[in-house]
């Protein structure tokens, strides 16, 4: 639908773009990323025909963009450019109308029902229908916002270039704005070009993606493609990290704020207590944790870690209980594993009859959800091997927690042959060791 070939031209003797290739197909809805400044509105100004191109080529539905005349082309494409504050003292309903001009076949066209069904629909679609009669200069930000999408709208383009079409809305509109663009893209194989500063509502809704950086293509493809790591880290020069979304399939960018990344070391075995009805780890800030328990299992951000003969504090949603159905007396080792920059404290509760056999570590770093799974089923592996030969009841309940304070050092993996693997084996290991000899030297008591 429109393919952009060596595109190259700026401001004046001010060359900003520079031989930027791509093309967008029929219904597909294309997101353009880059940092304050790299070329994103004059792009678009160029694709729009608000500012000449000096070299290159841009092709409209296979024709040349200068081929079309002005109402040709406003009949193909619409425009909704970065909103400002300055506007005209025209009516909402007003400012729509000038959305049909294109299909205005002379200057004294009278109104057809065609028009007037148009711009109906268009209002209730952008919810603007309310304040119609009202003038452009008394409205919010965002509510201009949707009256120039409206007026957009009107035109019946094919293609819709958009500069931040979020920027001024709420997250309801931002949602709805966006859900009604890839509906009219799907059922209508219209097409979408938006320009976005954030990344996630063009992970989310875009099916491509365009990556910018003073005035160049870095990178297009699909948001998996170009929402990679270490290149929107290099490009936006920030700390940024890639997560998968919780939903749907695409990728999350999260900001690292800078005091979140402080590194200290936190935790310890001074936040840990034991008595004959409980032991309890209660952490001073929430941990990334991965557990398998009676209650607050999966994936969260916890603060209390519980094991209790009696109590229950399942409603406690920053809690992770691991219940136990008999009266036998704990017993429990704790030892903290300090390495270069990091620090690991493994905890093991067990009974005499190994009823249960819970296995609690608490990681001073960072540590990658993919890392956190391979952590619990590496001390699973673990725990299972130094089980083997003993006699345990065919009924058993075992509980593991891997958290972590989620600063200071980066993990990205914990299989058992990793750094953090080989300190998981051997902390579990020699806890289990030291946990079966207090044991056995308890029985000869
Ligand atoms: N009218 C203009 N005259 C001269 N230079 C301009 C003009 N408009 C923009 N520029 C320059 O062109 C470069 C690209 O600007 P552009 O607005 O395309 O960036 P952008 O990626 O859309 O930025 P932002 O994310 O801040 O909106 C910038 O260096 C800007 O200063």
């Amino acid at each position: 639908m429109l393919q952009v070939k060596n595109l190259s031209g700026g401001y004046s003797d001010k060359n900003i773009l520079k031989n930027i290739t791509f093309t967008v197909d029929r219904g597909e809805m294309f997101g353009i990323l880059g940092p304050n400044g790299s070329g994103k509105s004059t792009l678009l100004k160029m694709i729009s025909r608000l500012l000449p191109f000096k070299d290159g080529e841009i092709m409209v539905a296979n024709h040349p963009i200068q081929n079309y005349s002005s109402k040709e082309l406003a009949k193909l494409m619409a425009v909704l450019p970065q909103v400002t504050s300055e506007v005209f003292p025209f009516t909402v309903r007003e400012t729509v109308e000038l959305g049909r001009y294109a299909h205005q076949r002379s200057l004294f066209h009278s109104w057809s029902q065609k028009d007037e069904s148009v711009v109906q629909e268009v209002m209730s679609l952008t919810k603007i229908k309310a304040f119609q009669d009202v003038s452009l200069q008394d409205l919010s930000g965002g509510e201009r916002q949707r009256v120039f999408l409206a007026q957009a709208l009107t035109q019946e383009p094919d293609i819709l270039l958009l500069d931040e079409p979020t920027n001024h809305l709420d997250l309801s509109h931002q949602k709805g704005l966006l859900d009604q663009l890839k509906r009219w893209t799907r059922q209508r194989r219209h097409t979408v070009l938006t320009v976005f500063h954030d990344l996630n509502l063009a992970s989310l809704y875009c099916d491509r993606l365009l990556l910018l950086d003073e005035g160049k293509i870095i990178c297009i493809g699909s948001p998996e493609e170009v929402l990679n790591e270490p290149l929107i880290r290099r490009i936006y020069k920030t700390m940024i990290e890639k997560h998968p979304h919780p939903q749907v399939p695409k990728p999350n960018m999260v900001i690292i704020p800078e005091t979140e990344r402080d590194h200290q070391m936190i935790l310890d075995g001074s936040h840990l207590s034991n008595s004959d009805e409980a032991v309890l780890f209660h952490s001073p800030i929430p941990l990334k944790t991965v557990a398998s328990a009676s209650s607050g299992s999966g994936m969260g951000w916890k603060e209390k870690f519980f094991i209790s003969k009696n109590s229950s504090i399942e409603t406690d949603p920053k809690a992770i209980e691991m219940k136990v159905q008999n009266d036998d007396q704990f017993y429990t080792n704790s030892r903290e594993y300090h390495e270069d920059g990091f620090s690991i404290l493994f905890v093991l509760v067990t009974n005499l009859r190994l009823q249960f056999f819970h296995t609690w570590l608490f990681i001073n770093g960072r540590v990658c959800e993919s890392a956190l799974i391979e952590a619990m089923a590496t001390s699973l592996e673990v725990k299972e091997t130094v089980l083997r030969e003993k006699h345990r009841p065919n009924e058993t309940d075992d509980g593991i927690v891997v958290a972590a304070t989620q600063k200071g050092i980066h993990f990205a993996t914990a299989r058992p042959t990793s750094k953090l693997g080989k300190i998981i084996r051997r902390g579990i290991m020699e806890g289990s060791a030291k946990l079966f000899n207090s044991m056995q030297a308890g029985m000869s008591k």
